[in-house]
């Protein structure tokens, strides 16, 4: 794919001189290339400085949620998913000792095109850049931001390195660091407070099928729980969550041993030959650290953090990029009524609402997320087995139990709320199932037991959310912020 010529770097010399460029942003990823099309949509003039604009390859950023399918159609970026051999996701099923509970997203209420996407991210993320570039007042400039330019407290722009080593500096009233969950540069606008609980294993089985077309499986063995979807016609990725004090290491052939050992075996019969073969394959095996870290910004004028550089959460559930795609709309549709940009601390002041505008999407995602991979985690512990079962045997219910679950999993439902009543719900069916049928002294004291875990689990997440800004936004005053100039 290449990107049109008069939008690439030869544009850049342009944009060293003040004036000339509304916004700046670091990083054509998942949220740097969508928010470059949607800016540039609305007659910004943006330069977008992206450290390698090759494609990503990774296996990070696979599964696109319908909800984040559906903020790419507000983006009009929903045709970036053609043409990729994406496949349409339409649920999951959990498998645990040899029974299912299926997760159906619930879309009947939507066109049949919107669903989720599985897909490979590299070709996905290429798309959204040739969108960016293909509009003539975005320039996507190959480069490597090395720092943030600030003067008397206000951020006028990025120095950088073009392909060629020249150190540049770009100036804007605006710069939007995008740069991924490897952030060098959000130490100045944030408190990184960053939490590595696992690492994902990946690797891609080739010529085999799941059991159920357009659905994932999540598989909860012992000793990692498994996430398997397609990623194209004839790819199956296999992600292996593994705690990071126990990452057996590749270099040394341990990883492969444990893989196919102790992994291989538990994923479904049919899939055991073609998983074993992808395990020997040549540099098939790749490692990521599954990070967390609750959004807390300190705004700065001038700067402004969005995507995996302000907030990150188990990758677990997918729900990275539909929080990403969803603070891009946000940002979008906060700027929209801004016609100049330059006064940097009435902007700062008024953008403080997005920290808790976002939070609908963004805590309810996050905090299922990081719940979950403590949840799906295989213990030694019976308290945490119960809970796990718990969970399980709720969506088994079926009904509303799994609609409430799928509906939030699934970036459709977007209520912290909702999240709380389900997490309340999914605990007292977990005492409930203890003490049916006779209640006993020991099942009382394993229901409490069971109750008090589930919240210690569960807690700090929202606590690291904030309270106040999850389920009593209106009461924060940053919401009432009209646009500078606008009374
Ligand atoms: C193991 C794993 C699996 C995941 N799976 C999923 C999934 O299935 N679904 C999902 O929705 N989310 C998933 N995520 C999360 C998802 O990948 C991110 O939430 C999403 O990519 C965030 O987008 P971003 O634009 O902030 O960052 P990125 O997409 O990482 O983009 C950052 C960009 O900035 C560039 N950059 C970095 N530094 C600089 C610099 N100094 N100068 C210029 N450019 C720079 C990088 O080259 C990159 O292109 C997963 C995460 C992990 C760790």
């Amino acid at each position: 794919m290449e990107f049109p010529k008069e939008n690439c770097a030869n544009k850049a010399e342009n944009h060293e001189a003040a004036g000339t460029t509304d916004v700046i942003i670091v990083g054509a990823g998942v949220a740097g290339a969508a928010l470059a099309y949607a800016l540039g949509k609305d007659g910004r003039r943006v330069h977008v400085i992206e450290r390698d604009l090759n494609g990503p390859n990774r296996f990070a950023g696979e599964v696109l949620l319908p909800g984040g399918y559906l903020k790419l159609i507000e983006l009009g970026l929903e045709d970036c998913v053609d043409e990729i051999d994406a496949r349409r996701l339409l649920g999951y099923v959990l498998y645990k000792d040899g029974k299912e509970a299926p997760v159906t997203f619930p879309l009947e209420k939507f066109e049949s095109h919107v669903a989720g996407r599985t897909f490979h991210n590299g070709r996905f993320v290429r798309r959204l850049q040739n969108k960016a570039a293909s509009l003539h007042n975005v320039s996507l400039e190959q480069g490597t931001v090395t720092s943030l330019l600030e003067e008397n407290g206000t951020v006028k722009g990025v120095h950088y390195k073009d392909t060629s080593g020249r150190v540049l500096t770009a100036y804007a009233p605006l710069t939007v660091v995008c740069d991924g969950c490897f952030s060098n540069l959000r130490r100045s606008l944030c408190n990184p407070r960053v939490d590595v609980p696992s690492y994902f294993v990946g690797f891609a089985l080739t010529n085999c099928k799941l059991p159920l077309e357009h659905y994932g499986a999540v598989i909860l063995a012992d000793p990692s729980p498994l996430v398997l979807y397609p990623i194209s016609s004839t790819e199956i990725r296999c992600n292996v969550d593994i705690p990071s004090r126990n990452l057996p290491s590749v270099s040394n052939g341990e990883m492969a041993h444990y893989l196919k050992t102790l992994v291989a075996p538990k994923v479904f019969p049919e899939l055991y030959t073609a998983c074993i073969s992808a395990i020997e394959k040549k540099d098939n095996i790749r490692v990521m650290p599954n990070r967390i870290m609750a959004a807390a910004p300190h705004p700065i004028p001038g700067a402004f953090l969005i995507g995996d550089a302000l907030n990150m959460r188990h990758a677990l559930t997918g729900g990275g990029m539909t929080v990403a795609l969803s603070d891009v709309v946000l940002l979008r549709d906060l700027l929209r009524p801004l016609q100049n940009l330059s006064d940097a601390p009435a902007v700062c002041g008024y953008l403080e609402s997005f920290y808790t505008l976002r939070k609908p999407m963004s805590s309810t995602i996050n905090t299922l997320a990081n719940v979950l991979q403590k949840v799906f985690r295989a213990s030694s512990d019976p308290t945490m087995e119960d809970v796990q079962l718990a969970f399980f045997g709720y969506l088994r219910l079926g009904g509303v139990f799994s609609y409430g679950v799928s509906a939030m999993l699934s970036g459709l439902c977007p209520r912290p709320l909702s999240l709380a009543f389900h997490i309340f719900a999914v605990a007292l069916y977990g005492v409930g199932r203890l003490l049916l049928p006779f209640p006993s002294p020991k099942r009382l004291w394993d229901g409490v037991k069971l109750f008090w875990v589930a919240v210690g689990i569960v807690l700090p997440f929202i606590w690291s959310e904030g309270v106040r800004q999850m389920f009593f936004p209106l009461t924060v005053p940053a919401c009432y912020r009209t646009p500078p100039g606008h009374n």
